[in-house]
């Protein structure tokens, strides 16, 4: 992360400003992820409160029934926020609620095939007024699609791709010079969810590579569950991303918050 860093937007400017004050405190952003209208629709609100009063920045996933790059918890999070009735213009109002309460920036994650559901130019429309500050693309190649990230820009949003430790060097330059967010750097190789053990032991030499192209901030994702695991991300990572320890925590009736805070406590960087 550069300090002449120039945002593209004003969804770009204020995720980098949510990863500065986090690092004026000494900590990785913190970055939780939930599946919109999980467990219900009515549901979901407390949950992302929880998650808010602790996040940088809130991760807000679309729910969908093609998931590839999702594991078995949050697969079945999207069955049941799709099963619930929560579809893509629903989890853009949903958001719209959140930040009528909250100032913490929210990104959306989605696949492309929903944006294409709902028309580009009017996903891009419900989400700008929604206050969406970024999207996470995860299959959508930079090189291949620049409609989608163009029509983001234009509506004031920042974009995020995403790097794995498979990617090659040229890939991780392509992908890090097309994010205007941050880059969100995939722990392992494989799907989403937590792990036994330590699977992050590849993250210090990505993020090396990353960081010789990347202009704006680098959070990494897949595998952090509690503080500890955050703690070992935290120490080379910008921002720290968790989604199926919360999803797990929502449906096993624990305290989504207390988590949240533990989480984020563990993002200090020493
Ligand atoms: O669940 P994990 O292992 O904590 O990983 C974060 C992840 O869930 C979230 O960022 C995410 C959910 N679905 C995705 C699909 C692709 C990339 C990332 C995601």
């Amino acid at each position: 992360m550069t300090a002449t860093l120039t945002p593209t937007t004003p969804g770009a400017a204020r995720l980098h400003a949510a990863f500065a004050r986090a690092k004026a405190e000494g900590r990785a952003a913190f970055i939780p992820f939930m599946t919109a209208g999980y467990p219900t629709a009515q549901a979901f609100p407390a949950v992302a409160d929880a998650l808010l009063g602790q996040a940088d920045i809130l991760e807000v996933g679309i729910p969908y029934s093609d998931p590839l790059g999702d594991g078995p918890t949050i697969q079945r999070a999207s069955e049941q926020a799709l099963a619930g009735g929560t579809s893509t213009r629903h989890t853009l109002a949903l958001v719209r609620e959140l930040r009528a309460r909250h100032d913490t920036p929210i990104v959306i994650m989605t696949y492309v095939n929903p944006i294409y559901a709902v028309g580009p130019r009017e996903f891009m429309r419900l989400a700008q007024e929604a206050g969406v500050d970024g999207l996470i693309l995860p299959d959508l190649p930079p090189d291949q699609d620049l409609e989608i990230a163009d029509l983001a820009a234009e509506h004031g949003m920042a974009v995020t791709f995403l790097i794995a430790p498979t990617s090659t060097p040229a890939r991780v330059k392509l992908v890090a010079e097309a994010c205007t967010g941050f880059l969100y750097a995939v722990s392992v190789t494989g799907v989403t969810g937590t792990r036994e053990g330590s699977a992050l032991n590849e993250v210090p030499a990505m993020l090396t590579l990353a960081r010789q192209h990347a202009k704006v901030p680098v959070a990494v994702g897949f595998g952090v569950k509690d503080a500890e695991t955050a703690a070992q991300v935290a120490q080379v990572a910008d921002g720290v991303v968790v989604g199926s320890a919360f999803i797990n925590a929502v449906k096993a009736g624990q305290d989504v918050g207390a988590l949240a805070a533990s989480i984020r406590a563990g993002c200090t960087q020493n």
